[in-house]
């Protein structure tokens, strides 16, 4: 898998949202992506989704061109490129059970044999480290954790090539937010799985990501990089860093580290 993104522009009417965005996303990369609220960073992930076209510039997925996708093309590239957005209550069909969205995704991906549309149910549960019996539930009767990793666990069961994830992380406490970001962290080593991640939480963007693009009123202003301790020189990005809301008492604090240690000691 490689995404490459060339010189890409944005605008709603009169406002120029991005403006010469440029990056690229190899096999097996977590990217990061941060900037405050209104750069541009979910405008960007539904560019990359194929869900709004740029004005100028290219998205290439593995060297082709989306703009020039087909209707086919762009089913095909929809199931290889897996969107997970922060309300995931909102994603979820209320009236259905888990099982029945679950079923219905791999139907619509063309699985119509119902044992083995259960059996990979089951073992995608397993890789997201949920028990079968939440099948039987709707969306409304789960945690906001469960809620997050059955969309983890949908978009997964296509075999996606690219998952996007936007803020999936942050309606959830800190103790889930470091599990799941855990399991992400597993599934990108276990599967060669390469992701973008948005996140307003550079912790937990610093504790997942190879490399992270800073965003400012729609422009990347700088990439910092794992190998060099995510070291930055933009005063932006310092702003971004230091104004990190330190809102729980010191031993919650401690836990949280203790997670980080975790999610990083564990891949
Ligand atoms: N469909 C749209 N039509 C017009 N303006 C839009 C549209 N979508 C987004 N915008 C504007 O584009 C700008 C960037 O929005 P975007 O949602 O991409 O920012 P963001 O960085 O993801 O913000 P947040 O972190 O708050 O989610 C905002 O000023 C927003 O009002």
């Amino acid at each position: 898998m490689q995404l490459d993104v060339l010189d890409v522009n944005k605008s709603y009417g009169k406002e120029s949202i991005l403006h010469h965005i440029e990056f690229s996303v190899g096999s097996g990369e977590i990217v990061g992506l941060v900037g405050e609220s209104g750069c541009g960073k979910s405008t960007l992930a539904r560019l990359l989704c194929c869900y709004e076209k740029p004005d100028s510039g290219k998205i290439l997925f593995c060297g082709e061109d989306t703009a020039g996708f087909g209707k086919k093309e762009r089913q095909q590239f929809r199931r290889s490129v897996q969107m997970i957005l922060q309300d995931s209550l909102s994603s979820l069909d209320p009236k259905m059970s888990v099982g029945q969205t679950l079923h219905e995704t791999l139907k619509y991906n063309g699985v119509s044999d119902v044992t083995q549309r259960e059996d990979k149910i089951r073992k995608t549960l397993e890789i997201v480290l949920l028990p079968a019996d939440l099948l039987e539930k709707r969306p409304s009767q789960l945690s906001g954790g469960e809620r997050q990793r059955i969309s983890i666990c949908r978009a997964l069961l296509v075999d996606p090539q690219l998952l996007i994830c936007d803020e999936i992380t942050s309606s959830l406490d800190v103790i889930t937010r470091y599990h799941l970001l855990g399991e992400l962290k597993r599934l990108n080593k276990e599967k060669d799985l390469p992701m973008v991640f948005i996140s307003h939480d550079l912790k937990s963007v610093k504790s997942i990501s190879d490399r992270i693009l800073v965003m400012y009123q729609g422009r990347i202003v700088e990439e910092l990089k794992k190998e060099d301790g995510f070291r930055y020189e933009h005063l932006y990005t310092a702003r971004l860093l230091e104004s990190l809301p330190i809102d729980h008492p010191s031993k919650r604090e401690s836990l949280v580290h203790n997670f980080e240690d975790e999610v990083l000691t564990a891949v």
